[in-house]
């Protein structure tokens, strides 16, 4: 554990590459270039409230990165991945950069959101990148995003009963959703598995670790192992309302 680590570029990068992650000077160019923009758009509307780069590379994107360094699969081919409220991009834009092959959907109901994202892919030169205005529980019912993805995940977005709902139904029948939390994890997971079961998931693994600044994270992989009932996600709200 290291307290008050901090997460300059240049030591974001080494963390990464002791992790077996490695990125170019264009990758890092474009993590500065997502830095700018994020911060100078939050001048405007409030997209986080870490602003500070040490902050921003450490919480924000090396964060991000952890699904890549806990969930080998995302590094095989060309996965695709849907992330369900996505706000300024996380975890999904520091996702993209690092493994540019990923095929990346973006979704998120604050159509100021989805503009500052729809910018940002277009600054950052991204490609196989769609994002999308709308709520999980609308979009889930699309024919074209049912059960059409890789995997889906969600940071910071519900508690894992209610995100089971919003998530799942993008999930393709042996695809997996990432679950990313934090101390609350395993408490969110047992309350959530009847909501799992119910929508076609089962728990398949659980990792916990620490942030280099010693913040306690787990990432739990959950299968989708049977198609999700047409009748979820339920109406836009329900979910909330009323978790499974
Ligand atoms: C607290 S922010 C987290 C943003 C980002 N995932 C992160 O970790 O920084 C939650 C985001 O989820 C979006 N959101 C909440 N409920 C949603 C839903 N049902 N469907 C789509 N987006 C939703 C909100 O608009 C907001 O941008």
């Amino acid at each position: 554990m290291f307290w008050g680590t901090i997460l300059n570029p240049e030591s974001f990068k080494n963390q990464l590459a002791m992790a077996g992650v490695h990125l170019s000077d264009d990758q890092m160019a474009q993590f500065a270039t997502y830095f700018d923009e994020l911060v100078t758009v939050n001048e405007s509307f409030n997209l986080t409230a870490i602003t500070e780069q040490d902050e921003v590379y450490l919480k924000h994107f090396f964060d991000s990165l952890t699904l890549v360094l806990n969930v080998p699969d995302l590094l095989e081919g060309s996965a695709s991945l849907i992330d369900v409220g996505s706000g300024a991009g996380f975890p999904a834009l520091p996702l993209k950069i690092a493994l540019p092959n990923l095929k990346i959907t973006m979704v998120d109901s604050l159509n100021k959101r989805v503009n500052f994202l729809k910018n940002t892919v277009k600054k950052l030169g991204l490609n196989d990148v769609q994002v999308l205005h709308g709520r999980a529980e609308d979009l889930g019912h699309d024919s074209k995003l049912r059960e059409s993805f890789d995997f889906a995940t969600a940071r910071a977005v519900a508690r894992t009963q209610v995100l089971a709902e919003y998530t799942l139904p993008f999930v393709k029948v042996g695809g997996e959703f990432l679950v990313m939390k934090g101390s609350a994890g395993q408490e969110e997971m047992n309350a959530g598995k009847k909501a799992l079961a119910t929508l076609g998931g089962e728990l398949l693994s659980e990792k916990t670790f620490e942030l280099p600044n010693g913040d306690p994270r787990v990432i739990q992989v959950v299968k989708k192992v049977a198609k999700t009932p047409k009748k979820y996600p339920r109406q836009a709200g329900t979910p909330t309302k009323k978790p499974l």
